[in-house]
């Protein structure tokens, strides 16, 4: 690895780790990459390297030395998904987040970008909502404990930063949706949910469609290539601790 300090676009041959490359998200940073000439992404699927498996994680990293780590694997649902399994939420995003950041850190990684979600904040934070609101109130209980892993690990990223100067980020995505999402029955989010559960009215002629709770939520939604953009305009502009 080059021990040279370039800018993230300053070498499109500059090995990138995009973890979870196969998810909403990951997929959407690997096309943002490939149009920008990127030539040497590191991309493992799930079955080829566990992110929850510390001494796996730690191998990979000592064997590929990326230079640069976008943390896009995570666990992730809807609020159906969140509110079932809290236990997966929290124990398999502290797992995957703790090893890839420790690993990225030790092995000299000139960047890493964490992915968090605007779910971190207080469940009434005033609107719109602003980076202070972080821990000044309760969650929102149904995602809880998703939430907590996330600001776990941007807690991390801020805490290699002020101990060790090391350049890791964060970046709080809201609701996404585009190309590559899980358009599961149950466990997805709401976007994909609905344009499933329409298509399948319209094709199987149904006369009425279910849309779960009130109707009354109100939630901001972000195009996945939008933040693509935005991802790599972090990598490239922003350092410092703050999110
Ligand atoms: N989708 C959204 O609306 C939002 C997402 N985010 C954040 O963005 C990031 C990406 O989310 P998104 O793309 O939607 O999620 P997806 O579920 O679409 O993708 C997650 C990816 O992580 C991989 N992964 C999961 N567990 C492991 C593991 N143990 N080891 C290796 N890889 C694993 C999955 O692989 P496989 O499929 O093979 O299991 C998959 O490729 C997450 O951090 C999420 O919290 C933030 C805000 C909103
Ligand atoms: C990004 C964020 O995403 C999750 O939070 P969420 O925004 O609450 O997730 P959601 O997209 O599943 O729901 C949005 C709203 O929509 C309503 N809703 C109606 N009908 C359907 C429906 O059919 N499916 C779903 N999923 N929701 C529905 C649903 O009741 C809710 O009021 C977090 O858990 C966490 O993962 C996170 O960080």
């Amino acid at each position: 690895m080059s021990t040279d300090k370039t800018s993230f676009m300053a070498d499109k041959s500059a090995k990138i780790f995009v973890a979870g490359h196969r998810g909403l998200v990951g997929s959407a940073i690997v096309r943002k990459l490939h149009r920008l000439g990127f030539t040497n992404l590191l991309l493992r699927s799930h079955s080829d390297l566990d992110l929850t498996i510390q001494s796996h994680v730690d191998s990979f990293f000592a064997t590929e030395k990326p230079r640069f780590v976008i943390l896009a694997a995570a666990k992730v649902g809807g609020i159906h998904a969140n509110n079932t399994y809290p236990a997966d939420f929290i124990s398999i995003n502290l797992k995957i987040q703790t090893n890839v950041i420790h690993a990225a850190y030790a092995n000299n990684v000139q960047k890493l970008l964490f992915l968090g979600s605007s779910c971190i904040y207080p469940k009434h934070a005033p609107q719109p909502i602003k980076e202070s609101a972080l821990l000044t109130a309760p969650l929102e209980p149904t995602n809880e404990w998703y939430a907590v892993a996330k600001i776990a690990g941007i807690k991390m990223c801020q805490a290699y930063w002020l101990q060790y100067n090391w350049d890791a980020v964060s970046a709080m995505p809201t609701n996404l949706y585009g190309q590559n999402d899980n358009f599961d029955n149950d466990n997805s989010h709401v976007l994909p949910a609905l344009m499933r559960r329409f298509h399948a009215a319209k094709v199987g002629g149904a006369k009425e469609v279910v849309v779960w709770g009130s109707g009354r939520p109100l939630r901001e939604f972000l195009h996945v290539d939008d933040l693509a953009d935005g991802i790599v305009f972090l990598m490239e502009r922003y350092r410092g601790w703050s999110m």
